[in-house]
């Protein structure tokens, strides 16, 4: 069934993953010069990292996206060293990179209770500055929602990428039967018997036409420019967004999520990806296989007979090929232990590759001439 409104696009075009704030620190307290007395110094601006918070919901009970630490107090007859002013907290969520409006990383906060200052209080008045106080440090911040995952899951709505999720780990997506049941990306750990554990990042459907801003359109997709590899997930009985949509069978689907990618970032092609072909229990899906099976082999031609408006210009190839079903278990295991051989296929390429560089750099670093005089002196 495919169900869809504009109350769940409105919803889906409303996540938010990042957000600019002006943020200020408390200004000094006056010193008190006629005994001596130092003033307090200004409160801090922290953003501090806490579960369960969205970027949405700073938005929402802040509008003015404006954080300012108190004032610290001056120094008087009853209290000769002023009060420090009272710290401004920013709750925000874990994973997140706080940048200045210049792009200069302050920091990130990885882990609940990080916490990071963003704006210093002023210094209160001391006799070194005649008693007179500073201001406290003024910027514009940028909080940047960043996921790192092993795994990107990339399909259309309800192809069932919660759904695998869910099977494959220990996270508890929203699974419902309509598209855009996910409306902001979550990560889930696979975990394996000897511990070792792989993240993958569930996200919003893809759908088409996101290049143009349709659905979410693009912008959830920096998430899996992060990731080390993609994990297409498509319904073996194809999609249909809507009644007056068209409907796509899943080699379209196929098709069409390599397009949206390429139109997104053209860099992504290159990634590993696994293809996930799911609900391989419902009825008529060997046939449907089969007939994948047949348009993926040969691909390049497959495509050519496809509809136009589906075609990319480079084709995706998927290290594994798995059918699965997410609700009855068929095929998970092997999924599973694939997932692992390809990132760890990935990881003795890369370590390779990065010696092969390494080795390079070291022979460019060493002139011709030092290596001829060495042999020369070897040889008398
Ligand atoms: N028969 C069958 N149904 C499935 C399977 N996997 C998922 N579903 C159903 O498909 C529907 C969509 O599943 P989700 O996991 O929410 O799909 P999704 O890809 O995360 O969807 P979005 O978050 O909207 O992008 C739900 O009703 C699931 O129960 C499967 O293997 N077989
Ligand atoms: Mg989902």
């Amino acid at each position: 069934m495919v169900w869809t409104s504009r109350v769940c696009f409105r919803k889906y075009g409303n996540f938010v993953d990042n957000i600019r704030l002006y943020v200020r620190g408390g200004s000094g307290g006056m010193g008190l010069p006629r005994l001596g007395g130092l003033g307090g110094n200004g409160g801090d601006v922290l953003v501090v990292a806490k579960k369960d918070i969205t970027l949405k919901q700073i938005k929402d009970k802040h509008p003015n996206k404006r954080f300012t630490a108190g004032v610290g107090s001056n120094s008087c007859i009853h209290a000769l060293r002023g009060a420090k002013g009272e710290d401004a907290q920013v709750f925000a969520p874990v994973g997140i990179s706080v940048t200045t409006d210049n792009g200069r990383i302050l920091g990130e906060l990885n882990c609940e209770g990080d916490r990071l200052l963003v704006a210093k209080g002023g210094h209160g008045g001391t006799l070194h500055s005649g008693f007179l106080p500073s201001k406290g440090q003024t910027r514009q911040i940028r909080l940047d929602l960043k996921l790192i995952a092993d795994l990107g899951l990339v399909g259309f709505p309800n192809a069932g990428k919660s759904s695998l999720l869910t099977a494959l780990s220990h996270a508890k997506p929203r699974i419902a039967n309509y598209p855009f049941t996910t409306l902001r990306p979550e990560i889930g750990k696979v975990m394996y018997d000897d511990h070792k554990q792989v993240s993958v990042a569930d996200l919003p459907g893809l759908i088409e036409g996101a290049h143009v801003n349709k659905g979410m359109g693009h912008k959830f997709l920096k998430h899996v420019e992060r990731t080390k590899q993609l994990m297409f997930v498509v319904d073996i009985c194809g999609f249909q967004l809507a009644s007056n949509s068209p409907f796509r069978s899943a080699f379209e689907t196929v098709l069409l999520l390599t397009k949206e990618l390429e139109l997104y970032k053209e860099e992504l092609l290159g990634k590993p990806a696994i293809l996930v072909i799911n609900k391989m229990d419902l009825p008529g899906a060997q046939s449907h296989l089969r007939e994948l099976e047949a348009h993926l082999e040969s691909q390049d031609e497959s495509s050519q007979l496809s509809p136009e408006d589906v075609i990319p210009k480079s084709l995706m190839h998927f290290t594994h090929i798995v059918p699965v079903s997410a609700t009855t278990g068929l095929g998970l295991p092997l999924l599973k232990s694939l997932i692992r051989q390809s990132l760890e296929e990935q990881d003795i390429i890369e370590t390779e590759g990065q010696r092969g560089e390494r080795l390079l750099k070291l022979r460019r670093e060493i002139p011709t001439s030092s290596v001829h005089s060495w042999g020369f002196t070897q040889l008398t």
